[in-house]
């Protein structure tokens, strides 16, 4: 289906759905009732309440007490996922500009089966779930298919920016494919499970080889909201109908292949651990559902920017695809920001990103190309952080392109996808993102090194002789 928090409604079994109310005495085919609340009841319609009504076989509280759950992550040492930023154990406060090579994915051949849940790392983040305020972005690199268990977690939203390997993801409400150039976000307290599947139809887009990776965005408090557009007009940036909602599949238990001794597993994230739950049937026996609270994908390549037509460098909140709003004015717990294929035609202008410092921080990746501010080793299934009010910019390289590129109309970004997850929190990064991963790179001040100095006190009209 299409749209963006519309009221939806679907049924996998024709007339499964109650007609003119939500909780009758006796639901169609002996479905049981359960709501699933992303929003204070009480919040008001015009401040986005949601919610969405499940007509399922069992209701989801038939399982057992939850247990602390260690994931089996590729060191094979503790859980790897941290959201709770303030325990300093977990934590090394760094305030450089930072750069990653990209992150590695486990090997079968090593002997490590490890899927979605266990191949999620933090990088960083702000804030507790547990008080509502803050954010964490992990990275997951992965290789097999979650077996027999859902993941769902209490703490919030989860924006997932697949880069290697297309994401086949069964929830409550149905399936979504995933593809690399494509995003999806699954809010707090939905269940699902990630296949991931080749993804033949972008190849381009996704490196070859064996498994998956891909970036995710947290916020423990709100949801994402497409921007509004003010003097834009009514259309652009991303368009509502382009947003896609899965439609309702259900599996009975006797049905699902995947239980392992009749027991599915659920892992639920709650307070910034790990818990893991069994019960006897497969979470995803939702034979309908309606309500406005739903998991959605959007795929990247609709997305219509709007630029600069004559002069100057726009700041990139033009390419806002969705925002977390704050309480504070126009300021973001967290926006998703993309860098699209567009063209600059501006007159004498600086054209790539601008030297900066910024109140908010500025964590980047890339999904597929090269990004324009950075013609080095910032690479697909890499990441970058520039913390507030640390200086970063174009590279040196980035530069010296500029000084020497013709006038013309430029194409940007062409075959290439960067983004940036922007937050108004300042991001501290885990211990594993410093040091465990190995994959920091340790020269990235260099890029820096050697940008020209061309003052000239005599020579008010400079110009480089190129
Ligand atoms: O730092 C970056 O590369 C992101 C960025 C891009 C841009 O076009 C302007 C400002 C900005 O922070
Ligand atoms: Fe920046």
């Amino acid at each position: 289906m299409h749209g963006f928090g519309n009221e939806f409604e679907s049924e996998a079994l024709e007339g499964a759905l109650p007609i003119g109310r939500n909780t009758p005495r006796f639901a169609p085919y002996g479905l049981h009732i359960e709501q699933l609340n992303g929003t204070a009841f009480t919040v008001p319609r015009s401040a986005g309440n949601r919610r969405t009504w499940f007509y399922r076989i069992r209701p989801s509280v038939m399982h057992l007490p939850f247990e602390k759950y260690v994931s089996k992550n590729s060191s094979g040492g503790p859980n790897r996922l941290v959201t709770n930023f303030n325990d300093p154990n977990q934590l090394e406060v760094v305030p450089n500009q930072l750069r990653w090579s990209p992150f590695k994915i486990p090997e079968k051949s090593d002997g490590l089966e490890i899927d979605f849940v266990d191949g999620m790392s933090t990088i960083c983040g702000a804030g507790d779930p547990a008080s509502g305020a803050g954010i964490a972005i992990h990275i997951y690199c992965a290789n097999s298919d979650m077996k027999g268990r859902a993941f769902t977690n209490s703490d919030g939203d989860y924006l997932i920016v697949p880069q290697k390997g297309a994401l086949r993801i069964q929830t409550e409400f149905g399936y979504m494919l995933v593809q690399p150039n494509e995003i999806c976000v699954i809010q707090r307290g939905m269940r699902f499970r990630v296949e991931y599947v080749e993804n033949p139809e972008n190849k381009e887009k996704s490196q070859q080889g064996e498994g998956f990776r891909g970036y995710i965005l947290e916020v423990f408090g709100g949801h994402f909201e497409i921007p509004d557009l003010g003097p834009i007009g009514a259309n652009g940036l991303a368009n509502p109908r382009d947003f896609k909602i899965p439609t309702a599949h259900y599996e009975d238990s006797k049905d699902c292949k995947d239980m392992v001794d009749g027991q599915y597993e659920i892992i639920q994230k709650f307070s910034g651990e790990l818990f893991s739950a069994k019960q006897s049937f497969s979470p995803f026996d939702v034979v309908a559902w309606h309500g406005n609270y739903t998991p959605y994908k959007y795929n990247l390549t609709n997305f219509c920017p709007v630029g600069g037509t004559s002069f100057d460098h726009m700041d990139p909140s033009i390419f806002t695809v969705l925002t977390c709003k704050s309480h504070k004015i126009g300021t973001a717990v967290a926006d998703f920001v993309i860098f699209p294929p567009r063209y600059t035609p501006l007159d004498n202008t600086f054209r790539p990103p601008y030297f900066h410092r910024n109140c908010m921080s500025e964590f980047m990746g890339l999904v597929y190309g090269e990004y324009e501010a950075k013609k080095g080793d910032f690479v697909p299934g890499g990441a970058s952080l520039h913390s507030p009010m640390i200086p970063h910019g174009p590279d040196k390289n980035a530069v010296n392109h500029e000084v020497s590129r013709d006038e013309s109309v430029v194409r940007v970004g062409d075959n290439t996808m960067a983004f940036m997850f922007e937050s108004m929190y300042t991001l501290k990064t885990t211990k594993w993102a410093i040091h465990g991963c190995e994959k920091l790179d340790h020269d990235y001040y260099k890029v820096w090194e050697n940008i020209p100095i061309r003052f000239d006190p005599k020579n008010r009209d400079f110009k480089p002789n190129v």
